[in-house]
């Protein structure tokens, strides 16, 4: 097999989540140190947790994923190691890659699992790697962060194949006049306007906001069908005062069924895999909220260990290393590779 140069390791790097009931609160002191989320919100979003014993889906997703790209890296002759570090649970990304430099690792190439542009998709990804290696010192790898990839077919077209089944569970005379909303995680709108590149020029939502819409019409388009479709917001948190990207997916249906909208068709594409967000803010939240109007309700998978996303990360991982041209369904410029102002704060 030949080694995939420049790189000689692959690395996920991914969320993290707890996985027993003496994980939570550690687990979301660390996602929120520094970030002004109020304590009843902290308190509120333990409780999801402790609905599913303490153990966030997400990790075991995170090994699913790992054992997957394995097994294509295997079969497509790409001779990488692959490790493994999430931002804020175990196995903690400095652990990794202090890992990595005793293991002799110079070079690796990162994929995260966070699709699109913002501070808490893109920026943070790079400065915890930052941070990672200055702990390390000297012996650190260079680590070198794949793009945002929400407009590679790789994730797109897993998202059209489970929004078509999605629509095929609806009962027969509801299909035709399902709504689709594109669920995304809220950010601070603040957040979302400095999200891309400066000199990119979006509007308020920035590219966060762009290339989520630009993905739900990629994902309309192909499913056919002719299909109403808009984006919704989802997991909220922050305090009351400061404004975050609206609607929220709760209230948009409530206004929908005001509309007369009787079926609702919800795909996840702000997120790669079935994660707590998707677990709770819509498998339980959104599914109440809808059987309470009336609306019949049905969740599109995320892409979790679809081959073509699978397919995906080695494809991106050659792209990289090639310098082939970008790859991708939109005509959006998505973040330059390497920027170094790309989604900070302004
Ligand atoms: C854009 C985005 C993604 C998608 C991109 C990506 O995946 O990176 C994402 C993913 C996730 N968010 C997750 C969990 C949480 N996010 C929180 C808080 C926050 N998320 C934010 C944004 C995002 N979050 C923001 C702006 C905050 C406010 C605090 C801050 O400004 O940083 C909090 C604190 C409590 C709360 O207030 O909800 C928790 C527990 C999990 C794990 C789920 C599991 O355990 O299965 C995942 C995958
Ligand atoms: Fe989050």
């Amino acid at each position: 097999m030949e080694p995939m140069r420049p790189y000689d390791a692959f690395l996920l790097i991914s969320f993290g989540g707890p996985e027993a009931v003496d994980d939570v609160i550690p687990f979301l002191e660390n996602v929120t140190r520094g970030r002004g989320i109020p304590r009843e919100r902290l308190a509120e979003v333990g409780e999801h947790y402790y609905l599913f014993d303490g153990v966030s889906p997400i990790n075991q997703q995170c090994r699913d994923l790992i054992e997957a790209i394995r097994a294509d890296f295997a079969a497509n002759g790409v001779d990488l190691p692959v490790y493994w570090g999430n931002r804020f649970w175990e196995p903690m990304l400095g652990d990794t890659v202090a890992r990595m430099a005793k293991d002799g690792v110079r070079r690796a190439v990162a994929l995260s699992t966070s699709a699109y542009c913002s501070y808490s998709s893109h920026r943070a990804y790079l400065d915890d790697i930052a941070k990672a290696r200055a702990a390390v010192g000297p012996d650190a790898p260079e680590i070198e962060l794949i793009r945002p990839f929400f407009d590679h077919p790789g994730f797109i077209e897993p998202l059209v194949e489970y929004a078509r089944a999605a629509l095929d569970r609806l009962p027969e005379g509801e299909r035709a006049g399902a709504r689709l909303l594109f669920s995304a995680h809220s950010i601070p709108t603040a957040m979302a306007e400095a999200s891309g590149d400066p000199e990119q020029g979006y509007g308020p939502g920035g590219a966060y906001a762009a290339q989520l819409a630009e993905v739900a019409r990629l994902v309309t388009e192909r499913l056919g069908g002719g299909h109403d479709y808009e984006l919704v917001y989802q997991s909220r948190s922050g305090p009351p005062s400061q404004p975050w990207l609206e609607p929220d997916i709760n209230d948009r249906l409530e206004e929908l069924a005001a509309e007369g909208v009787t079926a609702v068709v919800t795909v996840p594409h702000g997120f790669v895999s079935d994660h707590m967000e998707v677990k709770y803010d819509l498998d339980h939240e959104a599914v109440a909220t809808a059987r309470r109007l009336g609306i019949a309700f049905e969740r599109a998978l995320s892409p979790g260990t679809h081959p073509k996303f699978v397919a995906m990360a080695r494809e991106l991982v050659t792209e990289r290393a090639t310098g082939a041209e970008r790859v991708g369904l939109s005509d959006l410029p998505g973040c330059p590779e390497g920027s170094a102002t790309c989604c900070a704060p302004r």
